[in-house]
């Protein structure tokens, strides 16, 4: 029987392999030790930091975040969350970079209205071109518009993370047909980022194709955090063997399990 190990089909995001393709947010949460052991039961190795909202040494008077998720055990993955222009974005982004001794990997997120928090295209593609061009590997969160995800690959994003609903709104996957669309044309990781609200949603991502799927308020909003986190963890490790292993066709009518032909007698 062969195990199949993730180590066997690592996530390749800007060159570095990870095992995990379940990302994770340290927002919502009740509290650090709450963060930590649900972090710690995602299996993530890629952690997203609100860095308008999170102290990760801004404050050295407050509870620093990297004391429970050490950069030495996880990505840090900077995020932009907040931030309405291309200019706050990069802003923020650089104050990160210092703060993370020079990490380049990011998570650009431009926010076109505090209602849906829907990115804004036009303001999302000016930051991913100025952080590009600044060094930064940008990991960027966007609409499901097909055309937008390729145009955002072309500038030079090392992934392209398409949300599946509002973030936090917990709907699930809203448009598959857009998502696979983006996922058989990109040549970087894609991966669903926003909306996922249970398990089953980030398994339907994951056998769709994406190659990972970052997510925070399914895990941080569940009323028991750290299994909701568990069950995440094993919806995308089946999300993504149920995609390698090749599903059988949909057909309208039966398929007896034991065919018929070449019955005795
Ligand atoms: C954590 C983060 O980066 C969020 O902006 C992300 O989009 C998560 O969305 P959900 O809270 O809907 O999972």
């Amino acid at each position: 029987m062969t195990a199949f190990t993730p180590s066997d089909d690592p996530l390749v995001i800007a060159g570095k392999r990870y095992q995990s393709r379940l990302l994770t947010g340290t927002g919502k949460f009740r509290d650090l030790d709450e963060t930590a052991r649900a972090t710690t039961a995602a299996g993530a190795q890629i952690v997203t930091v609100a860095i308008r909202r999170t102290n990760i040494g801004q404050n050295p008077d407050e509870p620093n975040l990297l004391d429970v998720l050490p950069p030495d055990r996880y990505t840090i993955l900077p995020n932009t969350a907040g931030c309405y222009t291309a200019e706050d974005a990069v802003r923020t982004c650089r104050l990160a970079r210092e703060l993370l001794d020079g990490h380049n990997l990011t998570k650009l997120e431009v926010l076109g209205d505090p209602k849906t928090l829907f990115p804004d295209v036009v303001q999302t593609l000016k930051a991913a071109e100025q952080l590009v061009a600044d060094g930064f590997e940008v990991m960027v969160y966007t609409s499901d518009d097909p055309i937008l995800a390729r145009r955002l690959e072309e500038i030079g994003c090392v992934a392209v993370m398409p949300l599946a609903a509002p973030i936090g709104s917990g709907l699930g996957i809203q448009n598959k047909y857009n998502l696979l669309e983006i996922i058989e044309n990109a040549k970087v990781p894609v991966l669903v980022d926003a909306g996922v609200g249970t398990a089953s949603d980030a398994a339907i991502a994951m056998e769709l194709g994406c190659d990972g799927v970052l997510m925070n308020t399914a895990i941080a909003g569940a009323k028991d955090p750290v299994r909701m986190a568990r069950a995440m963890k094993l919806a995308v490790e089946a999300g993504r063997d149920a995609f390698l292993a090749g599903r059988i066709p949909r057909k309208r009518y039966a398929s007896a399990s034991s065919p018929v032909d070449g019955l005795i007698g």
